[in-house]
């Protein structure tokens, strides 16, 4: 397996060069030459099986020689047997055709966990081969800021640097990274939003002077490896509710786009997905975009919902390439011209392309609100903002009743407790696996966000090569 930039310019590389190497030298980002594929029969021969043995068996077939079938199995029977349910992504159902996919039962309560935990043990599995070190970048809007660290904490020939949006996101999210004390974490609270520390972390990445002084890692999105780890809930969920027999819906809480373009990917290997919806909140550019071919960014407004407070959606350029006749040359001059004007029109190719497979909906706040209520006074369910407006949208939709829709529940409802109180009047305990959080002392570093500023702070205080 081979692995091609969304740019067209940069080198093809193996699974574990991608892993390694995040943003593609050209700005573009990584995905596979071609799409595996399962026949149906392989994928009902999955009915029943561990969540780690499907795992297993989806991504191997990315992974190509950069690890054996066993290895492979190894490292994903040690990852998901860190979390707390031994279905590690089990359903909830609400009604006759609405379910939940409970994605919150990792380490950090949101479903960044399900890919990090993995990705953790790649970087330690291949720098270990290569005799390496990584210096890994990376900007969060709460949860992979929180997942990564608690992923890598203490690892040998790691060290990573988290940029989050001062005053953006919520406590518990905050404290979940600021409160590790380990000697290859450091956190940074910029000024500005998400989108502001995901352009500075990818203009990193090609930043040579930068480049010739340390090794550089992602763990957002950027990295291939996280979505490919994603894929796999699509396929236990959908195997659950009679795939390969029957289609299922998903309904996602989208900002960066990472998530849905994992479901996409399912269905690219042959399971039948019958929807994917793409949830937004008010930061609604790719309600935007699918709806009405217009991907334009304007200033994020912070919400309740604040992991999805993004208006440059990083993963859409995934879906433009492949939706759009994979032209990297054409793709890189469309991105180069909307990095400037911030602005741009999608091609009928790439619309009609998405139109299959996608669409979307958008959620204000009263929506969102409204949704955690319903769920809490009719199926006794407590949600977090991300899934209600998951949940919204799932009800918005037109499908055939036969249908059944899974939403993706993507963050646990103590991670937003206060938000979930105003809307439902219940407070949501935190699990008892973050413990003492609110006893811990914080660290961070407090940056304007300018990029000279940040480049400056990550050399003086990387130890790689030192
Ligand atoms: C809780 C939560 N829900 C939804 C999202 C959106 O996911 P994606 O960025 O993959 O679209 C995020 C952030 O990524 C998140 O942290
Ligand atoms: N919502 C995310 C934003 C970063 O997205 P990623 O999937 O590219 O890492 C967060 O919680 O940080």
């Amino acid at each position: 397996m081979q692995y091609v930039s969304t740019r067209g310019a940069a080198p093809k590389l193996s699974f574990e060069d991608v892993t390694l190497t995040g943003l593609a030298s050209d700005g573009g980002l990584y995905i596979p030459e071609s799409w595996p594929s399962f026949s149906a029969s392989e994928i009902a021969a999955m009915r029943g099986l561990p969540y780690a043995e499907i795992a297993a068996r989806v991504m191997h077939r990315f992974v190509g020689d950069s690890l054996s079938f066993e290895e492979l199995r190894e490292l994903t029977g040690e990852a998901y047997g860190r979390f707390a349910h031994a279905a590690v992504v089990p359903l909830t159902q609400l009604d006759e055709r609405h379910w939940l996919m409970e994605l919150f039962h990792g380490p950090t309560l949101a479903f960044k966990d399900v890919a990090l935990q993995l990705l953790g043990l790649f970087f330690e599995r291949f720098l270990a081969r290569r005799g390496e070190q990584l210096t890994l970048v990376g900007a969060t809007s709460g949860d992979t800021g929180s997942a990564a660290i608690d992923a890598v904490a203490g690892r040998e020939g790691v060290e990573i640097f988290m940029l989050h949006p001062q005053g953006r996101i919520s406590d518990v999210q905050r404290r979940q990274m600021t409160t590790v004390r380990a000697p290859n974490v450091h956190n940074i609270a910029i000024s500005g939003s998400f989108d502001d520390g995901q352009a500075a972390v990818k203009r990193m990445f090609t930043d040579p002077a930068l480049k010739g002084k340390l090794q550089l890692g992602a763990v957002n999105s950027i990295n291939w490896a996280r979505l490919m780890a994603q894929v796999v809930y699509y396929f236990t969920s959908a195997l659950q509710l009679g795939a390969p027999d029957r289609p299922v819906a998903f309904s996602v809480p989208t900002g960066n786009f990472g998530d849905v373009f994992a479901g996409y990917v399912a269905a690219q290997m042959g399971l039948p997905v019958a929807k994917l919806v793409v949830a937004t909140n008010i930061n609604d550019i790719l309600h935007r975009a699918l709806s009405d071919g217009d991907y334009s960014a304007g200033e994020v407004t912070p919400t309740a919902a604040p992991s999805m407070d993004i208006q440059v959606s990083s993963n859409f350029e995934r879906l433009l390439f492949d939706c759009g006749g994979r032209d990297g040359n054409a793709l890189a001059d469309q991105m180069r011209a909307f990095e400037v004007s911030k602005a741009m029109r999608l091609t009928n190719a790439q619309r009609e392309g998405a139109s299959g497979l996608f669409t979307s909906v958008r959620a204000d706040q009263d929506a969102m609100a409204h949704t955690m209520r319903r769920a809490f006074q009719y199926c006794g369910e407590v949600i977090d903002p991300h899934t209600a407006i998951g949940l919204h949208a799932a009800h918005e939709v037109d499908l055939s009743p036969d249908i059944p829709v899974v939403t993706l529940a993507t963050a646990h409802p103590a991670k937003f407790r206060d938000a979930v109180e105003r809307a439902t009047g219940t407070r949501p305990a935190l699990p008892a696996r973050v413990g003492d959080l609110f006893a811990r002392e914080e660290h961070f570093t407090e940056l304007e966000g300018d990029y000279d500023q940040l480049v400056d702070f990550i050399t003086t205080n990387a130890v790689q090569g030192r």
